[in-house]
Order: structure tokens, then sequence, then C-alpha cells
């Protein structure tokens, strides 16, 4: 078991967000991420993550409880993240955005830094632009870049909150070829998207979340025809999308 959620529990005030939420996921999975606005998602990234602290409850990384560690403590474990705002140093280029992560990362300091960082930037398709400011770079480019930062990190597991928002059908398409090949390199992705159909079609596990709860967990063809999750999206913007990938 390379992550174990057991009992992780999230409040905010009076509000409890997650409660006492469990989740195994086996080294090598490919697990889509859905459920309703405020379902909790990103908040349980952050609870794996560390970015996020437990109220209640343990994670589990390879066996080791890393519920007191911090989040640059799990990096270095192993754990990275995309955010779904992408969040590199502006003023830094792309390939200085990649380095600062490696360095921050599993294995990372000096020259093997720094062939981590070439490696994440050529292979996230950005060594045309790597000397540019990551300010200047265009949406596409900036997730690509917020990819490249976390697999600079050399993580085994890799969580993915929204890569693909914003991006148009073709953009998209590459994006997920690319998180394809970070797959089958070895990484076991954990990917919150509210595209249904993309991640229908590349991973091998969903997981369906609604207040802070799994209420269901299964190949994606079964979650999909499953009457909880229609039940759950009835009415909302992906209900339809919900439907179709069903079918
Ligand atoms: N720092 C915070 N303080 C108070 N409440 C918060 C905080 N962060 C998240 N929440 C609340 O926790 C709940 C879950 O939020 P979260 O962002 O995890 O949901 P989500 O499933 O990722 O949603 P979305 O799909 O809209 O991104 C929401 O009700 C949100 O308002």
């Amino acid at each position: 078991m390379l992550l174990e959620l057991r009992d992780a529990t999230k409040r905010y005030g009076d509000m409890v967000v997650i409660p006492k939420l469990s989740l195994s996921v086996e080294e090598g999975d490919f697990i889509g991420v859905i459920g309703p606005n405020g379902a909790g998602k990103s908040t349980m990234f952050g609870l794996i993550s560390g970015s996020t602290r437990c109220d209640g409850g343990s994670v589990f990384l390879d066996g080791m409880d890393v519920t007191a560690l911090d989040a640059a403590q799990r990096c270095r474990a192993g754990v990275g993240r995309t955010f779904q705002i992408p969040q590199p140093f502006e003023g830094m280029t792309a390939y200085e955005n990649a380095l600062v992560a490696a360095t921050f990362g599993r294995s990372g300091n000096g020259s093997a830094a720094q062939a981590l960082a070439v490696d994440a930037i050529e292979r996230c398709g950005l060594a045309p632009v790597a000397d540019k400011l990551a300010g200047t770079l265009t949406l596409l480019q900036r997730k690509r870049l917020e990819l490249a930062r976390a697999i600079a990190t050399q993580p085994r597991l890799l969580l993915l909150d929204e890569v693909a928002g914003g991006l148009t059908d073709g953009e998209m398409q590459q994006l997920l070829q690319l998180i394809v090949t970070i797959h089958q390199s070895g990484v076991t992705i954990l990917w919150i998207e509210h595209l249904v159909h993309a991640l229908v079609s590349a991973a091998d596990r969903l997981v369906v979340l609604a207040s802070g709860a799994v209420i269901c967990d299964g190949d994606p063809g079964s979650v999909m025809g499953d009457q909880t999750v229609r039940d759950t999206y009835l009415g909302s913007d992906i209900g339809e999308e919900v439907g179709h990938a069903a079918h």
C-alpha cells in the first residue's frame, strides 16, 4: 500500500469538512477523484500532502505514519502535488522554477538537481521556453510547468488538482498524454478533475467524494453507472457529463 488515510478528519471551526475519511492507494494506481463543488477534494489533497493538518486520524505513506510531517517533509518522502491555480515563481525562468522544486525534492541538490530540472522541463515539452520567465508563459505552458515542478521533486505519489481546467480540447489531449506518460514511468497518480471524460479515459479507478466522504469507489465504468453518483450530480453542471460517461 503506497498511501493510506485512516479516519482522516478536517474541521474548520464547527464545520466538519472531512469526517473520518479512509482511503487506500496501491503503488501504480491511476485514480480519478471527482465530486461536487465543496465536496472536500482539495482538502483531502491537503491532508495527503501535509499543507493541511489532520484534526483526527492518520496518513500513512508506504507504511510510515507521516501525519506529523509538514508539506516539505512529505515532499521529500515522495508526495508531489500541483495546485488548481498554477503558482510558479513568476520572476524566475521555467528552468529555475523546476530547479527550485528539484532542490527541495527527494534527491536533489547541486548537479543532481540540475539534471532533474532539465529532465522535467524536457519531459513536459518546455525546452523551447526553458529560459522564459514563468510569468510570461501561456496557460498551457503554465500547466505544464506546474507538472514539471511536481515531477522534478521525483514523487512516488503525484496529486493533480484540476490541471486541465481552462484548456481547449486539443490542449487537454496533450496534457492528458503527458500525464499518462508520467504514470507509465512508475508514478502513482491521484487526479481531481471536473472533466469527467478525461478521467474515465485515463484512470483505472474512480473515487467519488461528497460531503467529505467516499460515496463510490471502483472501476470508472461501474462508478459512472452508479445511481448514488448520478443522484449526487443531478442538477449540477457536470451531471450530463456523468450520464454520458456511463455509456
Ligand atoms: N481554509 C478554509 N477555511 C474555511 N473553510 C474552508 C477552507 N478551505 C476549504 N473550506 C471549505 O471546505 C469545504 C471543502 O472545500 P474543498 O476546496 O476541499 O472542496 P472541493 O471538493 O475541492 O471543491 P471544488 O471542486 O469547488 O474545488 C468547502 O465548503 C470550503 O468552503
